[in-house]
């Protein structure tokens, strides 16, 4: 299966359309894996152009409160990272929507970096997103993964010093994660009024693809997201709302409604600009 390059290909099709990508994040295995297979498939028919797939972690140092609660429900239903794996090599019979694998450090050193990434590449994984590793420790991870091309995907925030941004974006593959606010991922009420100003920073330095995430929740803040980047990412909003119907039907029907409703607020916003 050659999927090299398929998540910035994926945005060079989306900006082609006129339109700005949307990544959707949910935790692998919350509720169960069957349900996480249903979502990606319900999220991509919604109109989201690529999805990050949380690895529970049992101390997921980088999530906010819906995200650790994600990743318990999914830990306590018995989720292993070759279930993962066996998932994504399922969904690639049925999908080719880019798939990244947001994985804390650890979990991949304890599988080995090299039997990881090959394992990624195998199943159809087009990227990784390691929020704990700092550019200083992530060269070998970065090599091992491009040479079997998965890419790791690098974050930037609003307090990376330029000099420093400048590092992460020549080293960076797929897209450059923006990160909206320092701290933990969650829902904002508002989008930092500095967002503009570090988006314009940091587009100044790379020509790769740029996505924002943190805090973004609402349809209007993704539009406000999208009009300054080439994509937004939406985690704990969705998974707020699979939480809200965890003991009601519809949940998969609830998810796809509501990324339809995020997909039409970056139409809108871009329209409007
Ligand atoms: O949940 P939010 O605030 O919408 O943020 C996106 C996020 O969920 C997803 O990209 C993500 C989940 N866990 C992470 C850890 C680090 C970086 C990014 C992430």
């Amino acid at each position: 299966m050659d999927r090299k390059n398929a998540i910035q290909n994926r945005f060079r099709d989306v900006r082609q359309t006129g339109k700005k990508a949307l990544i959707t994040y949910i935790s692998a295995g919350d509720p169960d894996l069957d349900t996480t297979r249903k979502l990606v498939l319900t999220m991509e028919k919604n109109g989201t152009d690529i999805i990050e797939l949380g690895v529970p972690f049992s101390d997921p140092v980088a999530d906010g409160p819906v995200i650790q609660a994600a990743s318990l429900r999914a830990l306590q239903k018995g989720i292993t990272i070759e279930k993962i794996f066996n998932l994504v090599r399922s969904l690639r019979q049925e999908t080719a929507i880019p798939l990244i694998l947001m994985v804390y450090f650890n979990s991949i050193l304890q599988y080995g970096i090299e039997r990881f990434t090959k394992a990624c590449a195998g199943a159809g994984v087009d990227g990784l997103i390691v929020p704990d590793l700092p550019l200083e420790e992530s060269e070998e991870l970065r090599q091992t993964a491009a040479a079997c091309n998965v890419d790791v995907i690098m974050l930037v925030a609003p307090t990376t010093p330029l000099e420093r941004v400048k590092q992460i974006a020549r080293v960076g593959k797929g897209f450059l994660y923006c990160v909206s606010v320092t701290g933990v991922t969650g829902m904002q009420k508002e989008l930092d009024g500095g967002l503009a100003g570090f988006l314009t920073m940091v587009r100044s330095q790379t020509d790769l693809p740029l996505a924002v995430g943190f805090g973004i929740s609402t349809p209007a803040q993704a539009a406000t997201a999208a009009k300054l980047a080439d994509g937004v990412i939406v985690g704990s909003a969705v998974i707020k709302v699979i939480e809200n119907h965890l003991a009601a039907d519809g949940l998969v029907e609830q998810v796809g409604a509501f990324v339809s409703r995020l997909k039409q607020g970056l139409a809108d916003g871009i329209t409007a600009q």
